[in-house]
């Protein structure tokens, strides 16, 4: 066996995301690693349920030999074997962010020999991770446009704190993910937010649409309020999504119990507003989240607005692994522009 890398859990947000983007890039490098101080960060430390389900998922789907995987470990040894896709069901057991569970398999399963189907159980709208709506239409699109055919429905939606949601995913796989350029998000065609109550008062929803098109100057008609008689417990969430030419940004806001909607809405509103004055493709959270799938592929480059922790966090977890370089350049006060070479070239792919 390769000598594995040791990654320091504490390193930059000193998050779940240390772990996660290790664990992806190790099924699809086939490196081992040990992770020490896992979430040393965050106020309690080690493996929490979605972080220990990503664990076990990540172990199943590429057989690897695994120390540590207990609730609370701070040290872990991953080895893998061979990615295997099929079919798969990953369940959280509790309201932690299924969609967090999905993006830690998803590369290797882009990349792997034959189609795979997962069922996805837990947390699909959770306050900082990727809600479902995000999922599907940002995430997923960005990964289609670099080759693989990736599906995903949404059977039931969970919230914090009941959980219980449900999705489905379904990837048709390419040898190597192709090399993106996204500089431009090109003319916006369609803008709109939508509000979702779930087993609370509708008002809540009303409330919050109402802030968005005062907040960002929109007409009511591009906003609308949904129930969610389906969801298992009771739950909030605030979704905007800017539609451009090459790309669909999703922001998100959550109700909490004692915030007022108004002040839901400012947060989002605060969000998209920079997005747009910035005029860039890429928003703050996808920018993390692609970059392991530019490095794993044929690199590329996309403008974004300036790099958060997780992104910087992400970059160094990414070295370590792989022999690629990511500038991060600044091309005017909140317009970056990212680029991932790998050490022996690029090649040729997809432009916007
Ligand atoms: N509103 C959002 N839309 C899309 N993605 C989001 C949003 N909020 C957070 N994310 C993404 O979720 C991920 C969270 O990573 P992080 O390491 O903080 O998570 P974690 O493992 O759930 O938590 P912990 O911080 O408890 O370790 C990041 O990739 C971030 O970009």
């Amino acid at each position: 066996m390769d000598e594995p890398i040791t990654i320091d859990g504490s390193m930059g947000e000193g998050g779940g995301q240390v772990l996660r983007t290790s664990l992806a890039l190790s099924m699809s490098t086939g490196r081992p690693f040990r992770i020490v101080n896992i979430r040393a960060r965050r106020k309690h430390g080690g493996l929490l349920r979605q972080h220990l389900t990503a664990l076990n998922a990540a172990a199943e789907v590429s057989r690897a030999r695994v120390d540590g995987a207990v609730p609370g470990s701070v040290e872990v040894t991953f080895e893998p074997r061979n990615v295997l896709p099929g079919s798969y069901r990953f369940s959280v057991g509790t309201a932690g962010s299924a969609t967090l569970v999905l993006q830690t398999v998803l590369p290797a399963l882009a990349t792997a020999s034959a189609k795979s189907r997962l069922v996805l159980e837990g947390g699909t709208h959770n306050p900082w991770a990727p809600p479902f709506d995000f999922l599907e239409r940002t995430f997923i699109p960005f990964l289609k446009r670099m080759g693989p055919d990736v599906s995903c429905q949404l059977e039931r939606p969970g919230f914090y704190p009941a959980g219980g949601g449900r999705f489905i995913v379904e990837v048709s796989p390419v040898a190597r993910l192709s090399r993106v350029s996204l500089l431009h998000r090109g003319a916006i065609r369609r803008s709109g937010c939508r509000a979702v109550v779930a087993h609370l008062d509708m008002n809540i929803g009303h409330r919050e649409v109402g802030a968005v098109c005062r907040g960002l100057g929109w007409s009511p008609d591009w906003a609308e309020v949904t129930a969610c008689p389906e969801s298992t417990g009771p739950g909030n969430v605030l979704i905007v999504a800017i539609e451009s030419e090459h790309i669909t940004e999703i922001f998100t806001g959550f109700g909490a119990r004692g915030v007022p909607a108004e002040r839901v809405a400012a947060g989002t509103v605060e969000e998209v507003r920079r997005y747009l004055a910035a005029g860039v493709p890429v928003g703050v959270h996808l920018a993390d989240q692609i970059l392991p799938l530019l490095a794993l592929g044929g690199g590329g480059s996309f403008r974004t607005v300036a790099p958060s922790p997780h992104t910087m966090t992400n970059i160094d977890v990414i070295e370590r692994f792989l022999d690629v370089r990511i500038e991060c350049a600044r091309i005017a006060d909140d317009i970056w522009e990212i680029t991932v070479e790998h050490a022996r070239g690029l090649d040729s792919g997809t432009q916007a």
